[in-house]
């Protein structure tokens, strides 16, 4: 095992190819960290910060952040609450939203949680499926599958299924009916509890920050508009700003130009509220980062 000294690089745990690899480097490239080719290695050098990218399967991440081997992960939750690890959450990231959901084969006589009683449930996440049974108290015979659960009833493996779901297609396309959702997930930031070097602390503190700014960044707009200067005030109650608008004078006579964020959930209603009110030209920008 490795000692956790200043001299090592904080070392990241990645899922090396699936569904979670682009979203993560992107977003480690959106906060302004720099990699070399990460397609060749399994361990990646950042160009311009003191940090190195661990390429694994997403099933061993929690492991390895617990054991110290990684200092930070980035997983779903769904893996991290399985695994049950000694490790901390530092934050929910937005992508990999899904949630793991009992289905059932349509027209069955399964309908409610009582009825699984006795029955054989086939799960890539015993863990989560059988301390949800417990938890009720009722018997169920889990057996665990690593992957193609869906199929599971049709081979008349199971009764049932306890799987991951995000549009519902797949239990659609194997006839399947989703019952009850256990457990909602997300990607998530997780950490060692292994003691770290000060400087490592300091690292993960900037990097925590840098991704605040980003994921707020990421719900926001920046607006640009020209307006009359007597639709100034109206315009301000309609814009729901982070930060009062600034109002600049154009060279045209009575008209200003105004610029201001706005979350990106209320965009398109006060666009079409500022046209009302007499904008014109209004522009909208996507925005990197924002610090408080
Ligand atoms: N349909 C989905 N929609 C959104 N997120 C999902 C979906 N399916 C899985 N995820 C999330 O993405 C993670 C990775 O899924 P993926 O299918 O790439 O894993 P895997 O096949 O176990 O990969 P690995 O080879 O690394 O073990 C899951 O653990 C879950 O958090
Ligand atoms: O509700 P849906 O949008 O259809 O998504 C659900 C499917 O997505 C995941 O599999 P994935 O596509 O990642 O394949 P894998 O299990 O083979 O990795 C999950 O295991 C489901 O099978
Ligand atoms: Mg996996």
């Amino acid at each position: 095992m490795r000692t956790l000294d200043s001299t090592t690089s904080l070392r990241i745990a990645v899922q090396k190819s699936g569904r979670l690899t682009d979203k993560t480097l992107n977003l480690l490239e959106g906060i302004g960290l720099k990699f070399d080719d990460y397609k060749r290695s399994l361990l990646v050098k950042c160009l311009n910060f003191d940090v190195e990218l661990l390429l694994i399967r997403d099933d061993d991440i929690p492991e390895y952040v617990q054991d110290g081997v990684c200092d930070l992960g980035f997983v779903g939750a769904n893996v991290v609450e399985e695994d049950q690890m000694d490790v901390e959450i530092l934050r929910g990231l937005n992508y990999g939203v899904c949630r793991l959901s009992l289905a059932v084969p349509k027209d069955g006589d399964i309908k409610k949680p009582e009825d699984f009683a006795g029955k054989k449930i086939a799960t890539s996440y015993p863990g989560i499926t059988k301390r949800y049974f417990e938890k009720k108290g009722i018997d169920v015979k889990v057996i665990t599958l690593s992957g193609s659960v869906e199929i599971a009833p049709r081979l008349e493996i199971a009764d049932a299924i306890c799987d991951l779901v995000s549009t519902g297609n797949t239990l659609k396309a194997n006839g399947l009916d989703e019952l009850i959702n256990i457990f909602d997930s997300e990607t998530q930031l997780i950490k060692t509890n292994k003691p770290l070097s000060e400087g490592k602390q300091q690292l993960i503190e900037k990097i925590l920050q840098r991704i605040e700014g980003y994921q707020k960044a990421g719900k926001s707009r920046y607006i640009m508009m020209n307006a009359p200067q007597e639709s100034v005030e109206r315009i301000k109650e309609i814009i729901p700003s982070l930060k009062s608008p600034t109002v600049m004078p154009l060279a045209d006579n009575g008209m200003v130009a105004i610029h201001t964020v706005v979350p990106l959930s209320t965009f398109w209603d006060v666009m079409e509220r500022l046209k009302e009110a007499g904008a014109t030209g209004i522009v909208m920008l996507p925005i990197e980062s924002m610090i408080a």
